[in-house]
């Protein structure tokens, strides 16, 4: 759908200069999606691995980061084969409904209650990232945190147009429960993508 460089606003490598490419297609249907004009591939451009891979390269950031829509649809080995070729790190943004494919130095994985994650990400992925919609996502996100492995990192970050009114609550719940870290779209206060 489209690659930037920019900081990476969100979780464990927020504050990170790092290669965005984002694929189009998403079929989760989160009702708060950010980014619902990713959802139909085929409103998008393909581009070839080396198109993608040779902007990653004149970039000064050695982190790339593959996120959609919903990137594990797609067999991503011979990308990451391709990234990982170059010297770059791969991360992954997904909320694991799919088995992934390729080869991640990082994965976030953020659980949607749309559609249940594939059994095998928990124990795959590095950080857990769970939007704060509303009060009863705190509960649904220990359920979730059980099932990581122990090294796996936790991160609240509210919904955007709810963080008036979650923040103060996730501020409350993390000093009660200090597993949890906070995580905010830093690159959504910036004004940059
Ligand atoms: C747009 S998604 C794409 C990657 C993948 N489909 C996923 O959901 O993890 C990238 C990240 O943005 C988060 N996100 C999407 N919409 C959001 C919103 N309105 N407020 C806060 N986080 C949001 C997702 O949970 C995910 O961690
Ligand atoms: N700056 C910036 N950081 C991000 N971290 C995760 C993002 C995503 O949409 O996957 C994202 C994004 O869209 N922009
Ligand atoms: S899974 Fe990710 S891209 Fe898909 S609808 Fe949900 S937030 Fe958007
Ligand atoms: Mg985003």
């Amino acid at each position: 759908m489209e690659h930037f460089y920019t900081i990476q606003g969100e979780g464990h490598y927020q504050g990170y200069a790092a290669y965005f490419i984002r694929l189009g297609g998403c079929d989760v249907g989160c009702v708060w999606c950010d980014v619902k004009e990713s959802w139909d591939a085929s409103l998008h451009p393909q581009l070839s691995v080396d198109e993608i891979t040779s902007n990653v390269l004149a970039s000064n950031t050695e982190i790339a980061v593959i996120t959609g829509g919903e990137p594990a649809m797609h067999n991503l080995s011979r990308l990451t084969e391709s990234l990982k070729a170059l010297g770059s790190r791969t991360h992954i943004e997904t909320s694991g409904v799919y088995e992934l494919s390729g080869t991640w130095d990082w994965i976030c994985f953020s659980p949607k209650k749309f559609k249940q994650p594939h059994a095998s990400v928990y124990k795959q992925a590095n950080e857990l990232k769970v939007i704060i919609y509303n009060k009863s996502d705190f509960a649904w996100a220990e359920e979730h945190a059980s099932k990581t492995s122990t090294d796996c990192i936790l991160f609240l970050q509210p919904e955007w147009s709810k963080e008036k009114e979650m923040l103060p609550l996730i501020i409350d719940y993390i000093k009660a429960n200090p597993k949890w870290k906070l995580s905010l779209q830093i690159h959504k206060y910036m004004n940059i993508p």
